[in-house]
């Protein structure tokens, strides 16, 4: 890995791994937890990640669609570096006012690239790529800025979704041993 993702991998792993007891959305529960809202609420490190999406975007992506709620300011940075257009994905569809999903601009017949904070089973991307491919959106890939799944356990591929990370866990991990002087 080049220097800037290393030192990018030990930035995010210092200020979001916490350590103690938590449930996660798929209902697992860890001793690890990465609280993306805090290299997410901060502007430098938001901005390093962006940048770092903004490589891994596939070619054809017409639009970014980030899922509510840690992928949504992250989409929005993305949106401003690359000009693409971006979605704001709920988890439900608001109930009152326009009753939407996905907010934004059309993108019914357009090619979306999810845009998401964490991936560990990959169950809230999952959700969002079919109900957009529900709404007749192209949804192939997903670009997150941690993996943290464990192997085997990100089934995206089942819906022939790719999963593009910015970082993986074993990437945070090696910060980590990095930090500490043994490699
Ligand atoms: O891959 P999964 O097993 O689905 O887990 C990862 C999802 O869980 C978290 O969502 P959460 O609902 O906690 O996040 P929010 O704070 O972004 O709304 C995270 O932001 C991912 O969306
Ligand atoms: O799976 C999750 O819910 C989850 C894991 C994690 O490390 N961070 C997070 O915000 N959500």
């Amino acid at each position: 890995m080049p220097d800037d993702i290393h030192e990018l991998a030990a930035a995010l792993d210092q200020s979001a791994r916490i350590r103690g007891e938590f449930t996660l959305r798929s209902g697992l529960t860890t001793n690890e937890y990465f609280d993306k809202y805090r290299f997410e609420a901060d502007p430098l490190l938001l901005r390093q990640v962006a940048e770092h999406m903004v490589a891994l975007l596939p070619a054809d992506t017409e639009i970014l669609g980030g899922l509510e709620l840690g992928g949504v300011p992250i989409a929005t940075l993305v949106s401003s570096l690359t000009g693409l257009p971006a979605l704001f994905v709920r988890k439900e569809a608001k109930k009152y006012g326009t009753c939407k999903l996905a907010e934004g601009g059309d993108f019914a017949g357009r090619t979306i690239t999810l845009i998401e904070d964490i991936v560990t089973t990959g169950g809230a991307v999952r959700n969002a790529a079919l109900a957009l491919r529900g709404l007749d959106a192209t949804v192939h890939t997903v670009v997150c800025a941690i993996d943290r799944s464990e192997p085997g356990a990100n089934t995206l591929h089942e819906i022939d979704l790719t999963t593009v990370a910015v970082l993986t866990k074993k990437d945070l991990d090696t910060s980590t041993t990095r930090a500490s002087g043994s490699v």
